[in-house]
């Protein structure tokens, strides 16, 4: 197969889809690997790196589109990119489709099957392609939210550890998954007071047994959230429900309950954020204010540590990657049904039915596009 890897082009993207170690894996096994040039340098890696392991720097994104079978990414295509995909191709990459409708719409034109990072899962019920850029924005989120909280920068002047005789920044994290737990154990680590909301009893058992002593659990009821909401210097949002937008848990008009300064940092807003006035951002202007509280909403996060987060996420595409290549999409979702709950769209056919929920679209079986 051909396997084509383009530079990122959302905004302050460093990530590249593929490292030379994963290239060279799929050159061993018969396949052309096609890397547009100069697509590794963000996270570190030259062209030579991958031509070294037999890859082929190709000069544009055109020629990358045009000639490979399947393309590997990191982030959603962009408009230019989508109108490159044709039917028959295989996409394999981050979606994010539920708060998207351009997106799912330029997709489902396209013609070609699009497997979604985010939505592959493994036996015990995780999300393994999703996992480790949600380990890299976890412990990011504390970091990006104590900057926030500097007065320069509109927040409340809290630190986050404290100092002897000042109490520490008080931290509540929503959603207690794997954002949440590498968001709290940071937070705790940098000497916050850190309370974790979910609403999975097993989740926070666990959380309990593990982490207790580090961080709070609590149950996110609506009145628990608002309650410890008030009290909170710095609030991460960390919910997900697969596929599905994040459900919205702290209103516009409860911004006023909020203190005044406090940080919001919606890790969530890739599937369309958990508070009601969060808007995607970018790295390059990654806050703004609403109503005195302060909001980061930077959608791709992990591009922040490109070098780090490129390779976390090369190790845990890979084997799927591979098996893509070696046996094709239809084969290779057909004998894995955790690689198949990654099928969003195939020739003009919605195939999520959390998207076609959120989309109001209607939606196939994933089953049912293996026999198409
Ligand atoms: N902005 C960025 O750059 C990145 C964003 N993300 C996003 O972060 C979010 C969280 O991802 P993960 O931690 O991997 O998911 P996860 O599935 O590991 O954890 C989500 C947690 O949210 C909980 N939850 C669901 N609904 C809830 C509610 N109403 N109230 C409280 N808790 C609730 C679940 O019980 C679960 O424990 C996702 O939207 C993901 O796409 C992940 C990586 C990078
Ligand atoms: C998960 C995701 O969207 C990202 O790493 O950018
Ligand atoms: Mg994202």
């Amino acid at each position: 197969m051909k396997i084509g890897c383009p530079t990122e082009i959302k905004p302050q993207e460093f990530r590249v889809g593929m490292t030379p170690n994963a290239a060279q894996e799929a050159v061993a096994r018969g396949h052309t690997v096609l890397i547009q040039a100069g697509a590794g340098v963000g996270a570190g890696f030259e062209d030579a790196d991958y031509t070294a392991v037999g890859a082929r720097i190709v000069e544009t994104a055109q020629e990358v589109f045009a000639a490979a079978d399947m393309i590997v990414k990191v982030k959603e295509p962009q408009a230019g990119e989508r109108k490159m995909l044709r039917e028959g191709q295989i996409l394999f990459t981050y979606l994010h489709l539920a708060p998207d409708p351009d997106q799912t719409h330029d997709l489902l034109a396209s013609g070609a099957t699009c497997i979604a990072y985010e939505t592959v899962t493994d036996r015990q019920g995780g999300l393994p392609l999703l996992a480790p850029m949600s380990e890299v924005a976890g412990r990011l989120a504390p970091q990006v939210g104590a900057w926030t909280l500097q007065k320069a920068n509109g927040g409340r002047g809290v630190l986050m550890g404290g100092v002897p005789g000042v109490s520490p920044a008080r931290v509540v994290v929503i959603g207690g998954g794997v954002v949440g737990t590498h968001a709290a154990r940071i937070a705790a680590g940098m000497g916050a007071d850190v309370t974790v909301l979910d609403r999975s009893l097993p989740r926070m058992r666990y959380l309990d047994d593990v982490f207790g002593g580090v961080f709070k659990t609590s149950y996110a009821s609506a009145g628990n959230t608002i309650e410890l909401a008030r009290a909170a210097d710095m609030i991460i949002g960390a919910v997900l429900v697969p596929g599905a937008a994040a459900p919205k848990l702290i209103s516009k008009a409860q911004l006023s309950e909020l203190k005044p300064g406090a940080a919001l940092v919606d890790v969530a807003i890739d599937q369309g954020g958990c508070f009601e006035t969060s808007k995607a951002t970018t790295h390059q202007n990654p806050i703004y204010d609403v109503d005195g509280i302060m909001h980061y909403c930077v959608a791709n996060m992990p591009g922040a540590v490109a070098r780090t987060s490129t390779i976390a996420l090369s190790n845990a595409t890979m084997p799927f990657m591979l098996a893509l290549a070696d046996k094709g999409w239809k084969k290779a979702c057909a004998e894995d049904p955790h690689l198949l709950a990654g099928l969003n769209v195939h020739a003009g056919k919605l195939t999520y039915a959390a998207v076609g929920d959120a989309l109001g679209l209607d939606v196939t079986a994933p089953e049912d596009a293996l026999k198409m």
